[in-house]
């Protein structure tokens, strides 16, 4: 029998394809379309290079940050991904849980199986942000909602506008992947508690098929003292039009490659994402998420200009592999990889992580011809 000890992120996605029934894992799983944008996501990372400083005593790194004025032990946090019930019966107490005994943020999604309160108990002392989808949601509703949240304890609220319809989901069409019986989404979604696929997701239901305006950020604003994060922006553009009607940070996101396909890499959206800014003189703070798999990854991405990686499916792997202690191995493997990326590659801080210290590979190879 082949070795399945855990050393890597990739045996907990070993683990949770072998394990998980096939509608749930196609739905954890798969890429919108041809899965081009899903697979160019770890590909990407490997197209950029490390040019590690030596001889630069770095003795135990620290790699602490802050996020929107919150102290975090790491630069990697949990992202917001729907319905924990599928993977494990902790859900997001779990992954809350793990979050907080790793002291970095948990991004709560707006399609959870848990309610609220029970995910804040299991987190109450940690950092949670809340993920909001509009989905065709009154105002009077979504103040509801937002209510409930400040109420919770969470301190930002990432808006995810990169969804405005459902993408083409293969397996989720082939599966009619359904929410199990036994589980409901806590907040209820256009009165609806879940979702059942009959000729095709269950979840495409969800979207109205209109996109939110900017308008709908400015008024989010108005009616919350929480910041807000901007998660889904792919373009400069975006970016730029995001500060300017007053988000607190920007989340470079393409969503997993899960729906629009053919976009590019995240770390290229990176790149194009932070030229913009810097162009404006921007110092706004800009995460990322996709493909993020490895320690060298979260140095790669820090060092092109992320202050923070969220990462998505590792959770969801971990998740199903041992609920609150396999998603804190997720999170303890990706600091560790990170810490000796760090020491191997000169890096005392998250300061000295610095633009220099990675280049595309065409950059370095041309600059040296
Ligand atoms: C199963 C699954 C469910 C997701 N659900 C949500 C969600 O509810 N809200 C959201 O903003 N993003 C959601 N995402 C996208 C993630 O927040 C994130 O952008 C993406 O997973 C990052 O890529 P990675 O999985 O390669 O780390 C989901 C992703 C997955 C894999
Ligand atoms: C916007 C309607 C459903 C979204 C479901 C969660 C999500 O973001 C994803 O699966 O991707």
């Amino acid at each position: 029998m082949a070795n399945t000890r855990i050393v890597s992120l990739k045996d907990f996605e070993d683990y949770a394809a072998r394990t998980l029934p096939v509608s749930e894992w196609g739905y954890i799983n798969t890429g919108g379309g041809a899965g081009v944008t899903q697979l160019r996501n770890e590909k990407c990372f490997r197209e950029y290079l490390i040019r590690p400083r030596v001889m630069y005593p770095v003795g135990i790194p620290d790699l602490s940050t802050s996020l929107l004025g919150q102290q975090v032990s790491m630069p990697i946090c949990v992202g917001p991904t729907a319905s924990h019930g599928i993977a494990h019966e902790s859900g997001e107490i779990g992954t809350a849980g793990a979050a907080y005994k790793s002291k970095t943020v948990y991004c709560m999604s707006n399609m959870s199986t848990t309610p609220i309160q029970d995910v804040s108990k299991a987190n109450a002392s940690g950092i949670r942000w809340f993920q909001l989808y509009q989905l065709g949601a009154t105002q009077t509703e979504l103040i509801k909602r937002i209510r409930v949240v400040e109420d919770h304890g969470y301190t930002a609220i990432a808006l995810t506008v990169d969804v405005p319809v459902y993408g083409i989901r293969y397996a989720d069409e082939r599966n009619n992947f359904s929410l199990p019986s036994h589980l409901e989404l806590a907040f209820h979604v256009g009165g609806k508690t879940t979702f059942k696929g009959e000729k095709g997701s269950g979840l495409s239901g969800f979207t109205t098929g209109g996109s939110i305006g900017w308008d709908f950020l400015d008024w989010l604003i108005s009616i919350t003292r929480l910041p807000i994060v901007v998660k889904g922006i792919c373009t400069p553009e975006d970016a730029i039009l995001a500060v300017k009607h007053g988000a607190s940070a920007v989340w470079v996101s393409n969503h997993g490659g899960r729906h629009l396909d053919a976009v590019p890499g995240s770390l290229d959206l990176l790149c194009d994402v932070m030229r913009g800014l810097e162009r404006v003189g921007s110092r706004v703070e800009v995460y990322m998420d996709g493909g993020v798999r490895y320690g060298t990854d979260v140095l790669k991405a820090l060092a092109l200009g992320a202050r923070a990686v969220f990462i998505g499916q590792p959770v969801i792997w971990g998740l199903c592999y041992k609920g609150e202690e396999g998603v804190h191995m997720v999170l303890e493997l990706l600091r560790e990889e990170l810490r000796l990326a760090m020491i191997l590659a000169g890096c005392k801080n998250v300061h000295d992580i610095a633009k220099g210290l990675v280049v595309h590979k065409s950059e370095y190879l041309n600059s040296k011809l």
